[in-house]
C-alpha cells in the first residue's frame, strides 16, 4: 500500500459574494488521499473548481470546512510548514520584478528559509531553457518564458511535493516537451506531482490517476488506463466515398446494422455525394478480434461495393472521456 502524501479531509470552500449576493459553494466538502510519489491531474472545465482545489492545499485559501493534511501535517495549523513542503506554480503569472532569474530565485529562496544553492538554481535554469536569459529581469519576460521561471521559482527550495496550476499554459509546443521531460525526470526521482492543464494529452501521458471536476466536486477518480477504457471500442476504419449517400444508407443499413459497423459522415456531405468513415470495433489487445474486424470492413467492401483506399485504427483517447463524463453520457 502507498503512503499517503496529501490528504483532504472534508475540505469544503464557499465564497461570500459581494453586494449581499449571498454564498458560493466552489467546492464541496471533498475527501481525497493523494499518494507518495504519484502524478495526480485534476480536469475540467473552467470555473470547475480545480484552483480552489490548489489552493486549499497551497494554503492560499483557507477551508470553510475540513482541512488538508500535507505529510502529517495540517495546512490550517501549520501553514508555513506546509508550504516549505510544496512547490507552488500559480496560473496567473507573478513576476513583475527588476531583478534577473539568478538573484529573484536566490531571494525566493531565502524567503522560503533556505540558503541559496547556486548549482541547483542554475541546474534549474537550465533544464527550463532559461540560462540564455538570465540576465534579464523577470518582468523582461516573454509569456512562455515567465511560466518557466515560476516552475523554477516553485523549486528552489527543493520541495517533496510540486503544485501545477496549467504550468503549459501559452508555452509553445517544443518548450512544452522540454518542460515535461524535466517535469517527468522529478516524478522518476519520487517527487509528488498534483496538476490541472486543459491539454488532456499531457494528462494522459504523465498521471497515473486522473480525477474530473465538475461544479464543484469530483465526478470521477481513476487509474489513468481505466479512464481511457471508458472512451469506447478501439476501431478499424476507413474512408469511402459515396455518390449518392441518400439511397446508399437506405440500401445498406440493414446490412450495417446486422455486422455492427458505424458509419459517420466526414464533412461536406451532402445527399448525393460525400465521404463518409466505416468503422468496426476490436478488443484491444486481441489479434484475432482485429483479424476479424479486417475480414468484416473487406467483407462489407464487396458487399456494399465501395473500395478501401485506405484503413487505419483509432483509439479511444482522454478527450472522448472527458466530453461524454461532462456531458454526461457515461456515468462513474
Ligand atoms: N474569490 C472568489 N470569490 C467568489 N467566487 C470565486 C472566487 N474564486 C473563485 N470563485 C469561483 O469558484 C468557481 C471555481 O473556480 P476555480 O478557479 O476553482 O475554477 P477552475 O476549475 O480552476 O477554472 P479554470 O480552468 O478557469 O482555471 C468559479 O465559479 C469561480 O468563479
Amino acid at each position: 500500500m502507498n503512503s499517503i502524501s496529501i490528504e483532504f479531509i472534508n475540505a469544503s470552500k464557499v465564497y461570500k459574494l459581494p453586494h449581499g449576493g449571498g454564498n458560493f459553494e466552489a467546492l464541496k466538502p471533498l475527501n481525497l488521499s493523494i499518494y507518495k510519489g504519484e502524478c495526480f491531474g485534476l480536469l475540467g472545465h473552467n470555473g470547475a473548481g480545480k484552483t480552489t482545489i490548489l489552493s486549499l492545499l497551497a494554503g492560499i485559501n483557507s477551508p470553510t470546512t475540513g482541512d488538508v493534511i500535507v505529510e502529517g501535517l495540517s495546512v490550517t495549523k501549520n501553514t508555513s510548514d506546509t508550504k516549505r513542503m510544496l512547490g507552488v506554480v500559480q496560473q496567473e503569472l507573478i513576476a513583475d520584478t527588476f531583478f534577473n532569474l539568478p538573484t529573484m530565485l536566490s531571494i525566493q529562496s531565502k524567503l522560503s528559509g533556505f540558503k541559496p544553492d547556486k548549482e541547483w538554481i542554475s541546474f534549474l535554469l537550465e533544464k527550463l531553457l532559461l540560462k540564455d536569459h538570465a540576465n534579464k529581469t523577470t518582468r523582461e519576460l516573454s509569456g512562455g518564458m515567465k511560466r518557466r521561471m515560476m516552475i523554477a521559482r516553485a523549486l528552489v527550495h527543493k520541495p517533496r511535493i510540486l503544485v501545477l496550476d496549467e504550468p503549459t499554459a501559452g508555452v509553445d509546443i517544443q518548450l512544452r516537451k522540454t518542460m515535461w521531460e524535466f517535469i517527468a525526470d522529478l516524478h522518476k526521482e519520487g517527487m509528488t506531482i498534483i496538476l490541472t492543464t486543459h491539454y488532456l494529452q499531457e494528462a494522459e501521458d504523465f498521471c497515473n490517476r486522473i480525477a474530473i471536476v465538475k461544479n464543484g466536486e469530483i465526478v470521477t477518480l481513476k487509474e489513468n488506463r481505466d479512464l481511457l477504457a471508458l472512451g469506447g471500442n478501439h476501431k478499424i476504419s476507413c474512408i469511402i466515398e459515396v455518390s449518392n449517400v441518400y439511397y446508399w444508407m437506405q440500401k445498406n443499413s440493414d446490412y450495417l446494422s446486422k455486422n455492427s459497423i458505424i458509419v459517420e459522415p466526414i464533412k461536406n456531405v451532402s445527399h448525393s455525394t460525400g465521404n463518409l468513415k466505416i468503422s468496426k470495433s476490436y478488443i484491444h489487445g486481441s489479434m484475432s478480434s482485429f483479424l476479424e474486424s479486417v475480414d468484416m470492413i473487406h467483407k462489407a467492401s464487396q458487399q456494399m461495393e465501395f473500395r478501401v483506399s485506405d484503413i487505419f485504427t483509432e483509439s479511444p483517447g482522454l478527450e472522448d472521456v472527458f466530453v461524454k463524463i461532462n456531458n454526461g453520457d457515461i456515468r462513474v
